[in-house]
């Protein structure tokens, strides 16, 4: 078979064209090394079983390569390329300038299970899955209009059967003196491997969906033996907890750490190096403040593994522990708030008053402790209804709460009977305190139904020495504020002092 354009080029110029064609680079990459003969233009595939005039042109894996041969090597290369041609284990073609078929290899047929004859004077692009509108067919027109090489994967009919085949396909134009253009196709079927590889790509794909849709954050850490930390994945669900892109992670593993709550970070930091030295699961609840200013509580779990060279890997998930975190903050309070006022109940007065009076003991301080009691308060409740008296109740513990520190200790023991009791404050200061508050009380008008309504309080004050019991001082407190009610309300009475005189106001 010869190329008919091969007998209008001159030897001379064959010549000149062979060294014009050095220097042509084909761009990109075949997966396995091959090497393809390029016949000097004029002379075609044809010569390859019969070779005159040759250029060499090495196409190595990883970037075709091409290099000149002595043209006066000419038998030497011929042999060669033969060779070459022999081993590429695919169909090497030459197409004319409309994309029909002018040669094709010997081994076309053994290597494609295609004749010759299916392919010669056809459009390649015929082998194409979709001929009108497929991937060779873009690349040939693409080709053939700038002159460009171009290197891809194509699905091709070339079975003849129902099930088409993958071909990794190298288009590498070719301009003849005269201007025409000829286009080498050199094809290779990779459908095993391709098809393995779009198996794998989506298997991964449907796990990395799986992972973006799972409610946490699934990752994989390692820290090296200076402590320092790499993310080797993380995954969707951290945009949601801290606003940062899992890229931006793996770039950078600090800006996550950075996120971490300034209160929360040496428990991070020190439970992290704690699982990388006993190789504990790693399980920890704290706070990260996304880019957005919003804070989140995570819960972190990862089973941490030894690497070679003292490195630490971890694979572990962080959930979002914000909500649980909210119900169980509420939860907590209801149990230990009254619900109606929010000082403290009666159970969580005397649990939290013991572990005071414990760290009292230890300093060998004198805690003072008070009860307290709204003055007629039935005839409150009596006169303008137990909504109003609801509403003296939660004014008298705001303006308590105003009045006192917030780590003072004010229970609602039942009805309207407070207890109190005054952390790290003397008896004598503790007086001043009560006082004050005695009298905040008194200036409290509450507004009903366009009566402004005064109440009073009554306090009974007394001293927990160290190693004096909680409940027997409430008492003795209980007894001054007995005194105090009989003295004339509104006033207080400590267990070793004089009632003081104050007005009672009552509501009318
Ligand atoms: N509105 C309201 N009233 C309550 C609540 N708990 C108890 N009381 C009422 O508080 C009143 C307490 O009355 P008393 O024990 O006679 O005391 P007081 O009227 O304040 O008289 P003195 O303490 O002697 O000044 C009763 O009428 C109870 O029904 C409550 O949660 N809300």
């Amino acid at each position: 078979m010869m190329n008919a354009n091969a007998e209008q080029v001159p030897k001379d110029r064959r010549r000149g064209l062979a060294r014009r064609w050095i220097g042509i680079a084909i761009a990109g990459s075949l997966p396995v090394g091959v090497a393809v003969v390029l016949l000097e233009l004029a002379m075609g595939l044809g010569p390859a079983l019969g070779l005159s005039g040759l250029t060499l042109l090495g196409l190595v894996a990883g970037g075709f390569r091409l290099e000149r041969r002595d043209l006066g090597r000419q038998e030497r290369d011929q042999a060669f390329a033969r060779e070459l041609l022999h081993h590429y284990p695919g169909a090497v073609m030459l197409v004319d300038g409309e994309g029909v078929v002018r040669q094709v290899c010997p081994q076309l047929e053994q290597r494609t299970g295609l004749s010759p004859e299916s392919l010669l004077g056809r459009r390649l692009a015929g082998l194409d899955v979709d001929p009108l509108d497929g991937t060779l067919k873009h690349a040939l027109d693409d080709c053939l209009a700038s002159g460009e090489p171009w290197q891809g994967v194509v699905r091709c009919n070339t079975g003849g059967d129902a099930a088409s085949t993958y071909q990794e396909a190298v288009l590498q134009p070719l301009t003849y003196p005269d201007g025409s253009l000829r286009v080498l196709v050199l094809m290779r079927d990779i459908t095993q491997a391709w098809r393995s590889r779009l198996a794998d790509q989506s298997e991964l794909a449907h796990l990395r969906h799986l992972l973006g849709q799972v409610p946490a954050v699934v990752y994989q850490s390692c820290r090296d033996p200076r402590g320092r930390l790499t993310f080797f994945h993380i995954s969707e669900g951290i945009r949601t907890l801290c606003g940062l892109t899992p890229q931006a992670v793996l770039d950078d593993p600090e800006r996550l750490l950075e996120r971490v709550h300034p209160d929360d970070q040496v428990a991070v930091e020190a439970s992290v190096a704690r699982s990388a030295v006993g190789l504990k699961l790693w399980h920890l609840e704290f706070r990260l403040i996304s880019l957005d200013g919003s804070e989140r509580w995570v819960e972190g779990l990862a089973m941490p593994e030894r690497l070679a060279g003292g490195y630490t890997l971890w694979h572990g998930v962080l959930f979002d522990a914000t909500q649980r975190k909210a119900s169980e903050e509420q939860l907590g309070r209801l149990a230990y708030t009254d619900s109606l006022t929010g000082v403290l109940n009666r159970r969580a007065f005397f649990e939290r008053g013991a572990d005071v009076h414990a760290q009292a003991r230890r300093q060998r301080r004198t805690l003072p402790v008070a009860m307290l009691d709204l003055d007629h308060f039935k005839q409150l409740n009596d006169r303008f209804g137990h909504a109003a008296g609801d509403l003296a109740l939660q004014f008298f513990a705001e303006v308590c709460r105003e009045s006192l520190r917030p780590y003072d200790l004010l229970g609602r023991l039942g009805g309207e009977e407070f207890a109190l009791l005054l952390v790290d404050t003397e008896v004598d200061d503790a007086w001043v305190i009560l006082d004050r508050l005695r009298e905040a009380v008194g200036a409290i008008e509450l507004d009903l139904g366009g009566h402004g309504v005064r109440f009073s309080v009554s306090i009974g004050l007394a001293c927990l020495p160290p190693e004096g019991s909680l409940e027997a001082t409430l008492s003795a407190a209980d007894q001054a504020l007995y005194q105090a009610k009989q003295a004339g309300r509104n006033r207080i009475v400590s267990v070793r002092e004089r009632p003081v005189d104050a007005s009672t106001t009552l509501p009318h």
